[in-house]
């Protein structure tokens, strides 16, 4: 089980009539086993590309990507099942005019009846905390209730992973601690890309990527090699 990258290119099309492809992660291979594993790199490196392909919403130009012994590209159906994903910004996933609405939506893959939908969805935002505010527009929540409801509508399919991009930028200290508390009591395995290095300690697998490759993979000792790399430059690779 676990997750597998192997030697997995990404690589764009020109733009603009450009017909130099643009390549935006080259040779990447990971074993993903640990139930959390932090992804770090600067702005632009490539962390959310290498989420985006664990639920198939990026395809690998070469190389085969397998999570929990599905593989993204020929079982693209499954692997959305199998792979809940967390946007940065939860109103780019938050479709419905309300949380409890949104819920319900994601409840029309696991629950048939409309009733029971309803109070399962009413049940899983109260257990987020959100029992006072489900019924408002989601535009009226503050950026930690949103994302709070984002998750919760993403965990309601019960996926097996998780994979949350930078989930706890937005949020202030309070909504933060409260955030890493709910990710640490999940049952599911857990990839995030963060620059947040407290939250990317709580990983037993940290991996670096730094322009579009894997720089380090290694134990949670890695985040302060990684806090080093970004003032002096990355060894070997540029120097700032
Ligand atoms: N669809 C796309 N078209 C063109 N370029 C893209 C596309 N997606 C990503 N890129 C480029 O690929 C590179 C890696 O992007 P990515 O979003 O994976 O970085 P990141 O490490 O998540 O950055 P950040 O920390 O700023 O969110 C960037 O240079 C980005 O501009």
């Amino acid at each position: 089980m676990g997750i597998h990258l192997d030697q997995v290119d990404v690589r764009l099309p020109g733009v603009d009539g450009q017909l130099q492809e643009t390549t935006i992660l080259e040779d990447i291979t990971l074993e993903l086993t640990q139930a959390r594993t932090a992804i770090l790199g600067l702005n632009g490196s490539g962390k959310s590309t290498v989420l985006r392909l664990l639920n198939g919403l990026m395809t690998p130009s070469d190389g085969s990507v397998t999570v929990h012994g599905i593989d993204v590209v020929q079982q693209r159906k499954a692997a959305r099942r199998t792979v809940g994903f967390v946007f940065t910004d939860p109103l780019a996933q938050l479709l419905m005019p309300t949380a409890l609405e949104d819920v319900e939506l994601s409840l029309r893959e696991v629950e048939a009846d409309a009733t029971q939908r309803r109070e399962l969805a009413q049940d899983l935002l109260a257990a987020a905390g959100l029992a006072d505010r489900m019924h408002h527009s989601v535009y009226d929540l503050s950026g930690g209730q949103r994302q709070l409801a984002a998750l919760t509508a993403v965990l309601a399919v019960e996926p097996s992973v998780l994979v949350l991009d930078e989930p706890t930028t937005l949020l202030d200290l309070r909504n933060r601690a409260r955030l890493m508390e709910r990710l640490a009591g999940l049952p599911q395995q857990l990839v995030y890309a963060t620059h947040d290095l407290e939250l990317a300690a709580t990983a037993q697998q940290v991996v670096v990527i730094h322009d579009g490759q894997v720089f380090a993979c290694g134990g949670p000792e890695l985040v302060a090699d990684y806090h080093q790399w970004c003032v002096d430059g990355f060894p070997g690779w540029d120097q700032l």
